[in-house]
């Protein structure tokens, strides 16, 4: 695997959506700024992009919803998907594991860019800091697993090297995943057995090109 040595894994990990409550804070503050309009309750979420369903409602939302998104606080002020902290501050420790946090910025970056990294600092502190990664294009991004809620992650490289796990998320709940993909239901569910059995993986695949090389 590029780039690393010890590891015999590289682990991405999304940040809106998997690590910070992103669709619930969209919610929280569309309702608090826009009293009375219509909205989508979280239930009622399909699709990634909450721009186009909100424009689905009525045109004018569109640009409404997005405005809550990109306005200053926003994205430092989302709170913690439930377990996720717990769950990156055991992951980090894991043996022949590496963690990255791997987000999109807006682009609309004023604001998000500087407030994923202070969130990120207030909720995981520095060491998480140094493994934030901020793109557009994830694909790009050499890993060995992504576990990230938008339920299609296209870019340049049409043969990424991570597999995508598909996290739950309200707008992603009602889809069926095609063998053999799947999903992280919350991080309640069984993300070390995922990360141990890719571990092993690995390491068997490392053995096994190792015997080839050496003509066993
Ligand atoms: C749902 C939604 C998200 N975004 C933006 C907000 C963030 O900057 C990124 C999140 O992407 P990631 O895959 O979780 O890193 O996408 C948006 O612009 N519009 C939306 O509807
Ligand atoms: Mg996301």
């Amino acid at each position: 695997m590029a780039g690393s040595t010890a590891s015999h894994l590289r682990v991405l990990v999304d940040m809106d959506g998997v690590l910070a409550d992103f669709e619930g804070g969209v919610l929280r503050a569309f309702l608090a700024r826009y009293p009375g309009e219509p909205h989508v309750e979280l239930a009622e979420r399909r699709g990634f992009s909450v721009r186009d369903q909100y424009r689905c409602l009525r045109e004018d939302l569109a640009a409404k919803v997005a405005s809550v998104y990109e306005s200053p606080g926003f994205f430092l002020g989302l709170e913690p998907i439930p377990g996720a902290i717990e769950a990156m501050q055991e992951m980090i420790h894991m043996q022949d594991t590496e963690v990255f946090i791997c987000t999109s910025p807006l682009m609309k970056y004023e604001h998000c860019i500087l407030e994923k990294y202070r969130w990120v600092e207030k909720h995981l502190g520095p060491k998480f800091v140094e493994r934030l990664i901020l793109i557009r294009d994830k694909t790009v991004v050499s890993a060995d697993l992504l576990f990230d809620d938008k339920d299609t992650i296209k870019g340049v490289e049409p043969k990424p090297s991570w597999e995508h796990i598909l996290f739950t998320c309200c707008h992603n709940k009602h889809l069926e995943l095609q063998t053999p993909r799947r999903r992280l239901q919350s991080w309640a569910d069984d993300w070390r057995g995922i990360v141990e059995n890719k571990c092993r993986s690995n390491a068997e695949k490392e053995c096994y090109a190792s015997l080839i090389a050496n003509g066993n």
